[in-house]
């Protein structure tokens, strides 16, 4: 096994979604880098230098809607701007899965103060920002119920479903197209976050903008937890995020007589502002006009 097969690895992993989820996919994408500065040895310091930015294009390569990526690794490559570049990108690779965990924490607990006793929770796909909220409010001894969407073409939310009712939670699972038919019972709206734009639109798992304006309708709250390297730095600058396509064979296969059906399958959509009510950040709640704030205050490091 060479050294980059690390690099390779992780990027299989990302791709096939074997390693998922926006934080997830962020803190794998750092450990490998880690772990890849580890073994390379015997290069002169431009050498290093080179291997590590081609890794960190391979990884940003797996993926392109979910920022996280990017942003862990530009977080981590910083560290090759400093000196003792290989001790830095170390460093910095176990701040930000450090530092990833513990805004998933917060967030929790954030979070779970817009949670009231008695409260119905739907959530969409699987997150583990929003599963934090939903956690949290069950720890602090809140009488909830949740319900959880498949989440189709590959139904991360069955994962949701169990994960939550392992946790000892009273949990249903209904297919996406019945949001609107059980927004009655619903109080409030809970998913994850794969970017956050300066206009602070929701780019996440396809059918969150349909349960957004569900929501809407109906007035119940939407919410989005979503750390800040969720938020997506070149948009300030008017940047579009690429929304992944991914295989139609996700979707279904269909006989040899009907290859000539047209099989689409966007992996995320676009939620407006206008239907987000707040997003939870390890900082604090923000309204979705506060985006611009953040990426401001938080990304100045990155080019523009
Ligand atoms: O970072 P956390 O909160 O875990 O997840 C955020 C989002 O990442 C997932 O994408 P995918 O399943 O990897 O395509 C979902 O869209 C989810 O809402």
């Amino acid at each position: 096994m060479s050294e980059i097969d690390i690099i390779k690895e992780t990027y299989e992993k990302i791709k096939n979604m074997e390693i998922r989820g926006a934080g997830r996919i962020g803190r794998a994408a750092a450990k490998a880098l880690k772990e890849y500065a580890l073994k390379i040895s015997n290069l002169s310091e431009e050498e290093f230098k080179n291997k590590m930015k081609e890794a960190g294009d391979l990884l940003i390569s797996a993926r392109p809607t979910a920022v996280s990526l990017p942003n862990a690794v530009k977080y981590v490559l910083k560290g090759l701007n400093e000196e003792n570049p290989k001790e830095k990108i170390i460093e910095r690779a176990d701040e930000f899965i450090n530092s990833s965990l513990k805004a998933i924490e917060n967030i929790g607990k954030f979070g779970a103060n817009r949670i009231k006793d008695g409260d119905t929770i739907l959530t969409h796909c699987n997150s583990e920002a929003a599963i934090s909220v939903i956690k949290t409010a069950y720890d602090e001894g809140k009488d909830i119920k949740v319900f959880c969407t498949e989440t189709r073409p590959r139904n991360q939310g069955y994962i949701t479903a169990k994960t939550l009712y392992d946790y000892g939670i009273d949990v249903t699972l209904i297919v996406d197209s019945a949001v609107r038919y059980f927004i009655k019972d619903i109080d409030i709206v809970v998913v994850g976050a794969d970017a956050i734009t300066a206009n602070g639109c929701l780019v996440n798992k396809i059918g969150t903008s349909q349960i957004a304006l569900i929501a809407n309708e109906s007035r119940v709250p939407f919410l989005t937890a979503a750390e800040t390297y969720k938020f997506h730095p070149k948009t300030i600058v008017g940047e579009l995020i690429e929304i992944e396509e991914r295989d139609p064979e996700e979707v279904t296969t269909f006989e040899e007589k009907y290859k000539g059906i047209k099989i689409r399958n966007p992996a995320f959509d676009v939620t407006p502002a206008k239907y987000i009510d707040a997003i939870i950040t390890e900082i604090g709640l923000i309204p979705p006009q506060g985006a611009w704030y953040i990426i401001e205050k938080y990304f100045g490091w990155l080019e523009k």
